[in-house]
């Protein structure tokens, strides 16, 4: 169903619920921001705590080396130093290795090799943070260089040297294999396809470059044996048993805070090394102790995202219907395999490389291997490399409309899932919950201007001006997950949420999941509120702190909203269920004579049936939840309830892209003039914020089609440890950002709504590219490689590859 434009007239349009009703409370603005615009936020560096040391970290110089010796000695007789640790201090105390969240090991501190540049090879804590800086400089480390494996494609050639020789028995660098689909059947497919379309696609190693760096503030009390850790987690209850369990501390006193987060992109989800140091550092001296990194350890040492080099095959009828798709994937995934993903999918979600299509086979087979690079392929703005996939797949389309020579828009409309197909199993497994994508396109084809578009886009080809115009068109997987299948190392991904209406009929809703600019404290407070008629203001959203909320795995993969926003709808139902019987005994009918009314004058109330003036609000039941007087059999005091959600599938958000670019022949450089997003993620909870995600993730997606690349030079020397090489996107290259949207609401959502924090991450790039390479048709381009910088536009039109960055 789609309630596209369905809405009566009394209703905001903008925000409707499954059965056309208003859901939430549409635009409001944002709770949280007041705090934000008046410099109010609290964040971990804002944290200071009587006699708080600091914590500064030695890294590695060079890539890949053999690590000698450690002197400490100087930096120990600095006066303002209190503590030098180096790996081997640790390995004493069985901390010098930690796990990832994709079940490696990850070196907290080097003792044998330094494995990328930037690795944490010792650190110092100190009064103040200039001296624990200044203090590094005297400890004096002697590496034995070792060649470093820097190029994905020679990392499993026989004569590479071994990075991973802390692992038993390795003698390669290769990290895992990884396969899906059906490969007899795509071959067979293929072979009798009229078309076959061949591409190489890379897609770069970026960097999620939030604003805040990470860090971490630990205060170790031993006399009550209770660690408290401020530190910048998208999921603090996840690393809170790890802690746990890596150091052997009782989960109990252990207390993990998350205040504001300056923007994680998930680049907060990995358990860093700094934070266990801060934790150690604590421990060792006593006191508080903070860390925080710098922008350049930032960039250089935490989890990148991507780097993924794939080979893309499309096969299909000389009329452009899509038959198959097969990939090859080369995965580089740094000197340690710090991805977060559900166990079960080494490669994340990327099993939705068949995109949005109808197909009769598909397969993917990946190699992933180790490199001397920072580790990661963490999620960045990507429900576990769904970015990737869908670059892939909108990448090939365009190659085969530039083979068949058809229309880009024309190819995608023949080929899109039809309404009738949900729930669609993908030929990969994903059971696509709901869709009705064509009326998605449509949609973005008229609100774009297509047709006209083309018409100018031939006048200007007429006069050598370079006009392109790019669409994609994306469906996600998002909302981890169903615990059946998804657990991150051996936590299911359930969430928790508890609800508590005061006497006074105020409310306060704990959940697990994180805010990290996304704007929890209204939305949440909006689903609450929609369920039981509370103002949304009246409700005050817990969350970031283990003590006070319950256990749930956290915010990434655009999970919030379809995991813990359904546990917050349910658990609002629970109450509404108790406050319905005590309400039968206020009111001395039965339960089923109650009829549960929304109105703009009373909030909610439970009313007899068929007598309005036989009512009591949600408010007048909390006060006598609490107050004197019996209350129904069976029936305790107090208003309130709990619940843990265990999604049932994952939800699927889609949308329809269309992007605008115009090259300038001579400079080389794209100018974005338009873009335009159609995004359908089910009921819509607040217009406002989901907008504002939009925004950013267009952002995001130009930078990374237009400017954004980690590179490294052969030495395995990372080229993008600062905002002068590693360039991000400003209000300057991006455009007035069009918006539009349909609703398709979640079938085994209780509201309907699907995530939407990542869509527009996922989306945008290549609709990004997709436009500059059909700018360049003229030119003969069929594909180029991101970044698109002038010089690999340039490159592109001369025909040659794109060189090195
Ligand atoms: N339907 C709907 C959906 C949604 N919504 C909204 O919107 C938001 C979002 O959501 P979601 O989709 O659910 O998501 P989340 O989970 O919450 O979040 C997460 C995401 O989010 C995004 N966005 C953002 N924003 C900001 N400001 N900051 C940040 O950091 C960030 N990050 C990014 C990322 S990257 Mo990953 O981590 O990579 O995986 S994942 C991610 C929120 O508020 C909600 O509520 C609404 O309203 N409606
Ligand atoms: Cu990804």
């Amino acid at each position: 169903m789609t309630t596209l434009d369905k809405a009566p007239e009394t209703v905001d349009p903008d925000s409707v619920s499954n059965d056309g009703k208003p859901c939430g409370h549409g635009r409001m603005l944002r709770k949280e921001d007041p705090r934000f615009v008046r410099g109010k936020g609290h964040y971990v560096d804002d944290v200071q705590l009587p006699g708080m040391l600091h914590l500064a970290i030695l890294r590695s110089p060079v890539a890949h080396a053999r690590v000698v010796s450690v002197d400490t000695t100087a930096a120990q007789e600095h006066p303002k130093v209190v503590a030098v640790v180096t790996g081997a201090d640790l390995a004493e105390k069985g901390l010098a290795w930690m796990p990832t969240l994709s079940n490696d090991v990850q070196a907290v501190l080097a003792t044998d090799k330094v494995r990328f540049q930037g690795q944490e090879v010792a650190f110092v804590v100190a009064e103040d943070r200039y001296s624990a800086r200044d203090a590094l400089e005297l400890i004096d480390v002697e590496y034995e260089p070792l060649e470093p494996v820097v190029d994905a494609r020679t990392a499993l050639s026989p004569d590479a040297p071994v990075i991973r020789t802390d692992l038993d028995g390795k003698t390669d660098n290769h990290c895992f294999e990884w396969e899906t689909g059906d490969s007899a059947a795509t071959d067979a497919v293929f072979a009798k396809a009229d078309v076959v379309v061949r591409q190489e696609v890379v897609y770069p190693r970026v960097h999620p470059a939030p604003m805040e760096t990470c860090g971490a503030v630990a205060d170790y009390d031993a006399v009550n044996g209770k660690l408290t850790l401020w530190s910048t987690s998208q999921a603090p209850h996840a690393h809170r048993t790890l802690y746990a369990l890596v150091a052997g501390l009782p989960e109990h006193k252990i207390r993990v805070i998350s205040p504001d987060i300056g923007g994680g992109f998930g680049n907060k989800v990995p358990i860093y090394p700094g934070y266990v140091c801060a934790i150690v550092g604590s421990l060792v001296t006593g006191k508080p102790v903070k860390w925080m990194e710098d922008r350049s350890e930032n960039l250089t040492s935490t989890g990148f995202a991507r780097d993924y080099i794939m080979v893309g095959e499309i096969a299909a009828t000389s009329e452009g219907k899509i038959l198959a798709i097969r990939t090859d994937v080369l995965a580089d995934h740094g000197a340690f395999n710090g991805t977060a993903a559900p166990i079960k999918y080494p490669a994340g979600f990327f099993g939705v490389f068949t995109g949005s299509y109808d197909l009769e086979a598909a397969y993917c087979h990946m190699t992933a291997v180790y490199t001397n690079k920072a580790p990661g392929g963490v999620a960045y703005a990507c429900s576990f490399r769904i970015t990737e996939a869908v670059y892939l797949v909108e990448r090939m389309v365009d190659c085969l409309a530039y083979d068949l020579d058809m229309d880009p828009a024309e190819l995608r409309l023949k080929n899109l899932l039809r309404p009738d197909q949900f729930p669609y199993t993908s030929k990969t497994g994903w059971k696509y919950d709901s869709g009705d994508y064509a009326t998605t396109m449509r949609k973005a084809m008229d609100m774009i201007g297509y047709d006209e578009l083309r018409r100018e886009q031939a006048e200007r080809r007429e006069r050598g001006e370079l006009m392109g115009i790019g669409m994609s068109f994306f469906t996600e997987a998002v909302g981890a997950g169903p615990r059946k299948d998804m657990d991150i190392l051996g936590l299911g991904m359930a969430d928790g949420c508890e609800l508590t209406v005061h006497p006074t009929g105020k409310a306060v809703v704990r959940i697990s999941v994180q805010t990290q600019g996304q704007g929890h404290e209204t939305t949440f407070a909006q689903i609450v509120g929609e369920e039981l008629g509370i103002p949304p203001e009246d409700i005050d959203v817990v969350h970031g702190d283990t003590d006070n909320t319950p256990f749930g795995l956290g915010t990434y993969g655009s999970r919030s909203t379809p995991v813990s926003g359904a546990a917050a709808a349910l658990v609002a139902r629970k109450v509404r269920d108790k406050a319905r019987i005590i309400a039968s005994g206020m009111l001395e009918v039965s339960v089923a004579d109650l009829e549960w009314v929304k109105d703009d004058e009373r909030g909610g109330a439970f009313q007899v049936k068929g007598d309005p003036s036989a009512a009591v609000t949600i408010q007048d039941i909390a006060m006598r939840s609490y107050g004197a007087g019996d209350l129904p059999d069976g029936i305790e005091g107090g208003l309130e309830a709990q619940i843990c959600y265990n999604p049932e599938n994952l939800t699927y958000p889609y949308g329809a892209y269309f992007c605008i670019v115009d090259v300038d022949p001579g400079t080389c450089e794209v100018k974005v003039r338009r873009f335009l997003a159609v995004d359908d993620c089910g009921t819509r909870i607040n217009p406002m914020i989901i907008e504002g995600q939009v925004h950013g993730g267009i952002t995001d997606g130009i930078g990374m089609a237009l400017m954004e690349i980690v590179a490294f030079d052969e030495d395995g020397n990372c080229l993008g440890g600062s905002f002068m090489d590693y360039l991000i996107p400003t209000a300057l290259e991006v455009p007035h950002f069009e918006t539009g949207f349909t609703v398709t609401p979640s079938p085994h959502h209780p509201i309907g709504a699907k995530g939407v924090g990542e869509s527009a991450t996922v989306g945008s790039p290549p609709a990004v590219v997709n436009a500059v390479v059909d700018a360049l048709k003229p030119y003969g381009v069929r594909h180029a490689d991101m970044p698109l910088t002038p010089s690999r536009v340039w490159e592109a039109m001369q025909g040659r590859a794109a060189p090195p960055i």
